[in-house]
C-alpha cells in the first residue's frame, strides 16, 4: 500500500508468522475469508462515502439510518445475500458502530415468530415480515420493570365474547419502554403481557400487536407511541414507548406454540420447555459473546494498537528520537492483555455460537437437557465478556492521549454502543447470578455424586489443591488454575444456610470465576488445534497473557488456599512482562489479523496506513463548526465583550 506511515511500514516488515493464515483462522476458513472480502467490497462500493456521523444531530443520525438501511435491504436482495454471515458482513459496513432503526425486526422480533408461533401464525406473518411489510421489535421491558420479568405489567385478558385479547397498560410503570424501533419505525410488536383469562392470571407470554396503520402508519386507535428521546448512545435506534388503551386483538395472534388460549378461554400448556417465553433472549445473549469481540475488543485495541505504533512521545534516551510510545511497558501493559482479551472473546463466541445451535436442534426435537446449562452459560458469559469489553474500550482511548478522546478516535461510538450489552439482554449482575443459581444446584448435584457434563463437568471431576505452573507456563497449568479457582468458588459460595441476598457479591464472582476458566479452555483447545507453527506460537503466547494476567490481577483467589504459591506467583508476574515485550513484535500483526476496512474502524488515529496528523487536521478543518470563518454568534454574544464600542455602533 503507497504512503504507508513509515513506523507501520517497519512493525508490518518485522512479523514472525503470516497475517493472512491468521485471518483464516479468525474467519473459521480461508473461503469464508475469500467470501467475507467478496461481500465488504460490495458493501465498500455502496456505503463508503457519506455525511460524517459526528458531524449529525440525532434527527439526521435516524433518518440517514432508514436510507442505509433501504439501500442495506437492496443491496441483500440485489447481490443474493441470504446468508446472516453474508447479510451481517454487509450490514456492518453500513452501519459501522451504529444499528439500524430495524435491527430488531431481525434480532429479536423473527426469531420469536418463527420459535414461539404455530405453524399457522409463521405461515401468516413471516412472509410479510420478510417482505418487510411488517416491521417488528420485540417490547418486554416496562417503565417499572425490565430485569425482573414477572413482575411485568401490561396485561392482555382474554374475551370470550368477542374471542379477542385486550392489552391494556394498567399503571404509568406498565409502559413498554426501552423496545429498539418502537418509536417511529416499526408497525408492529411482539408484546410480552400477563395473559389473564377466567379471571386467572398465567403470567408472562408473548401476543402479535399490530402498533400503525400499514396505510397512514399513524398510530391505531387506543395506543400511544413515541420515541424515549436521546440517550447514551444508539441515536440511530427510535427505542420507544407505547402506552395500550384496551386495545383489541385477535385471540389467534397470542403466539401458540408452546401454550394456547382456546374460543371459550380455556389455557392449555403444551410443552414441558421451561421459560419457553424467555427463548429469545438465550438466544441473542449467546449471539453477543462473538459480536462484543469484532464490534467491541478488536476494533478498539487495533485503534490504540496502531495508533501507538505511529505515536512518538517523550524521551528515553538523550539525543535520541522520540520513542513510539508503544515502546513503553507500562503502554504494552495498558494494551496486549486487551488484545490476548479480544482474541478471547472472539474464540468464546464463536464456541457460544456453536453450542447454541446444536442446543437448539435438541429443543426443536424435544430434547430440553441441556437448556439450563445454555442459559447459565449464555448469562455469565454474556456478563462476564461485556463488561470486560467496556473496560477495556475505555483502557484503549486513555492509552491514545488527546487525540482518543475526539470523536475522530472512534473510540466514543464503539465504547456507546458496546457498553449498552452490560445492560441490554439482562443486566450484567442478574445475569451473573442466574449463572451462579446454576452452580450452585450443579454443585450440590455433583457433592451428592452425580456425574455431570458439558462446562460443569469439572464439578464432579477431582481438582490439584497444589499449581503445576512452572516456568513452562504450559497452557494446560493455566487452565488448571482456573479450573481450580472456579471449583473453589462453587464449594464456599454453595451454603444453603446463607440467605441468597448475603451471599450474592461471593455468587456474581464465583459466576465469573466460573466463564473465565471456560473462555481460558476454550482458547487453550483452539491453539492447539491451530496447525501453523509461527501461528500456534504467537497465539499461545496471547493465551498465555490472557491467562497470566487475570491470574496476576485476581492473584488473592489463587494464593489464598495456597493453590498457587508466593514463588509460583513471582513467576506469574516475571512471565506476565516477558511475554509484553515477546508480543510487541507482532502486536501490529496481530490486530491487521482481525482485517478491519478504515470505513468500519472509523478512526483516523487506527488507519491501516498510519497516516494520523494530516488526516486529523482535514477532519477537523471538516467540522461545520469551522465555517463561516467567524460564526453569526459572534455579533450576538462575543463582539459586546471583546468590542463593546464596536458593537454599539
Ligand atoms: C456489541 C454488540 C453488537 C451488536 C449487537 C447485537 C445484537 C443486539 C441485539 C439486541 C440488543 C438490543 C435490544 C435489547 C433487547 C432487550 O434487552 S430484550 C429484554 C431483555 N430482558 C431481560 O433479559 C430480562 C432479564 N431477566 C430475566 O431474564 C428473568 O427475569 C430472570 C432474571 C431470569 C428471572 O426470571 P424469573 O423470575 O421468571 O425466574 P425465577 O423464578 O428466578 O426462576 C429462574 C429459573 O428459570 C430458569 N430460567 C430463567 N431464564 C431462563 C431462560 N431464558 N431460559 C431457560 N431457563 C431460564 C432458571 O434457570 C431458573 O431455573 P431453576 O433454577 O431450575 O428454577
Ligand atoms: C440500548 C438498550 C436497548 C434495549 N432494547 C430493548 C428492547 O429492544 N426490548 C426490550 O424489551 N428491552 C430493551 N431494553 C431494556 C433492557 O432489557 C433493560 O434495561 C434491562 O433488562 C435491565 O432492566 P432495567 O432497566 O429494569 O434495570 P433494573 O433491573 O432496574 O437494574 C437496575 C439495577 O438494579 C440491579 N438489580 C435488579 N434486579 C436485581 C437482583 N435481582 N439482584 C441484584 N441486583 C438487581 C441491577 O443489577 C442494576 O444495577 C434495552 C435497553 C437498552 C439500554
Amino acid at each position: 500500500m503507497a504512503n504507508v506511515n513509515p513506523d507501520l511500514r517497519k512493525e508490518r516488515e518485522n512479523g514472525t508468522f503470516s497475517v493472512e493464515k491468521l485471518t483464516n483462522l479468525l474467519d473459521g476458513g480461508k473461503h469464508v475469508t475469500d467470501r467475507r472480502r467478496h461481500v465488504e467490497r460490495l458493501a465498500l462500493n455502496e456505503f463508503s462515502k457519506g455525511e460524517d456521523y459526528n458531524f449529525m444531530s440525532r434527527k439526521e443520525r435516524y433518518i440517514s439510518a432508514l436510507h442505509k438501511t433501504e439501500r442495506a435491504l437492496r443491496c441483500c436482495k440485489e447481490y443474493g445475500l441470504t446468508k446472516p454471515d453474508e447479510v451481517y458482513w454487509l450490514w456492518q459496513l453500513a452501519f459501522p458502530h451504529e444499528a439500524s432503526p430495524i435491527q430488531l425486526h431481525g434480532d429479536m422480533f423473527l426469531p420469536t415468530l418463527t420459535r414461539q408461533g404455530t405453524e399457522e401464525q409463521v405461515n401468516k406473518y413471516l412472509p410479510l415480515a420478510e417482505k418487510y411489510q411488517i416491521i417488528g421489535t420485540y417490547a418486554q421491558t416496562e417503565m417499572g420493570h425490565g430485569t425482573f420479568i414477572r413482575g411485568l405489567e401490561t396485561t392482555a385478558t382474554y374475551d370470550p365474547q368477542t374471542e379477542e385479547f385486550i392489552l391494556h397498560s394498567p399503571t404509568l410503570t406498565s409502559l413498554k419502554w426501552w423496545p429498539g424501533g418502537l418509536g417511529k419505525t416499526s408497525n408492529y410488536a411482539i408484546v410480552m403481557a400477563l395473559l389473564y383469562t377466567n379471571g386467572k392470571n398465567y403470567g408472562m407470554h408473548p401476543f402479535m400487536v399490530q402498533l400503525r396503520s400499514h396505510e397512514t402508519h399513524e398510530p391505531l386507535p387506543g395506543i400511544t407511541i413515541g420515541d424515549i428521546g436521546p440517550k447514551f448512545g444508539f441515536d440511530t435506534i427510535d427505542n420507544g414507548f407505547v402506552q395500550f388503551d384496551h386495545f383489541r386483538i385477535p385471540r389467534e395472534d397470542m403466539l401458540m406454540k408452546y401454550s394456547q388460549v382456546l374460543k371459550d378461554g380455556t389455557y392449555v400448556k403444551s410443552t414441558k420447555l421451561k421459560k419457553s417465553s424467555y427463548g429469545v433472549m438465550v438466544l441473542v445473549r449467546s449471539m453477543l459473546i462473538y459480536y462484543l469481540a469484532i464490534q467491541g475488543l478488536a476494533p478498539a485495541c487495533t485503534i490504540a494498537i496502531r495508533y501507538s505504533a505511529v505515536r512518538r512521545q517523550s524521551e528515553q534516551t538523550k539525543s535520541q528520537l522520540e520513542p513510539q510510545i508503544l515502546d513503553y511497558q507500562t503502554q504494552q501493559y495498558k494494551l496486549f492483555p486487551i488484545l490476548a482479551s479480544a482474541y478471547a472473546v472472539l474464540f468464546t463466541g464463536v464456541k457460544m455460537k456453536e453450542i447454541y445451535y446444536e442446543v437448539d436442534n435438541e429443543i426443536q426435537q424435544g430434547h430440553t437437557e441441556r437448556l439450563p446449562e445454555l442459559h447459565a452459560l449464555s448469562s455469565g458469559l454474556k456478563a462476564l465478556t461485556s463488561s470486560m469489553a467496556s473496560w477495556c474500550i475505555e483502557r484503549c482511548r486513555l492509552a491514545c492521549g488527546g487525540h482518543g478522546y475526539s470523536a475522530a478516535s472512534g473510540f466514543p461510538k464503539i465504547y456507546v454502543a458496546v457498553t449498552a450489552a452490560c445492560t441490554y439482554e439482562g443486566e450484567n449482575t442478574v445475569m451473573l447470578l442466574q449463572c451462579a443459581r446454576y452452580l450452585i444446584k450443579t454443585y450440590q448435584g455433583a457433592s451428592n455424586g452425580k456425574k455431570l457434563s458439558g462446562s460443569v463437568s469439572y464439578l464432579s471431576d477431582k481438582v490439584n489443591s497444589r499449581s503445576t505452573i512452572t516456568s513452562e507456563f504450559s497452557l494446560k497449568s493455566l487452565v488448571d488454575a482456573f479450573k481450580h479457582r472456579a471449583f473453589r468458588f462453587q464449594a464456599c459460595g454453595s451454603d444453603p444456610e446463607d440467605s441468597w441476598n448475603r451471599n450474592s457479591v461471593v455468587l456474581t464472582k464465583a459466576a465469573e470465576a466460573h466463564c473465565y476458566y471456560y473462555m481460558v479452555s476454550v482458547f487453550e483447545s483452539v491453539v492447539e488445534a491451530v496447525e501453523d507453527d509461527a501461528v500456534k506460537r504467537v497465539v499461545g503466547q496471547l493465551c498465555q497473557l490472557f491467562a497470566l494476567f487475570a491470574i496476576h490481577e485476581n492473584a488473592g483467589d489463587f494464593v489464598q488456599d495456597g493453590f498457587i504459591s508466593n514463588d509460583q506467583m513471582e513467576l506469574v508476574k516475571w512471565k506476565e512482562l516477558s511475554l509484553l515485550s515477546d508480543i510487541r513484535r507482532n502486536a501490529v500483526l496481530l490486530v491487521d489479523a482481525f482485517d478491519f476496512h478504515d470505513e468500519f474502524i472509523g478512526s483516523i488515529l487506527g488507519r491501516f496506513d498510519g497516516n494520523v496528523y494530516a488526516n486529523l487536521f482535514e477532519w477537523a478543518k471538516s467540522s461545520p463548526l469551522n465555517k463561516p470563518e467567524v460564526q453569526e454568534s459572534y455579533i450576538k454574544y462575543l463582539q459586546p465583550l471583546l468590542n463593546p464600542n464596536k458593537s454599539k455602533l
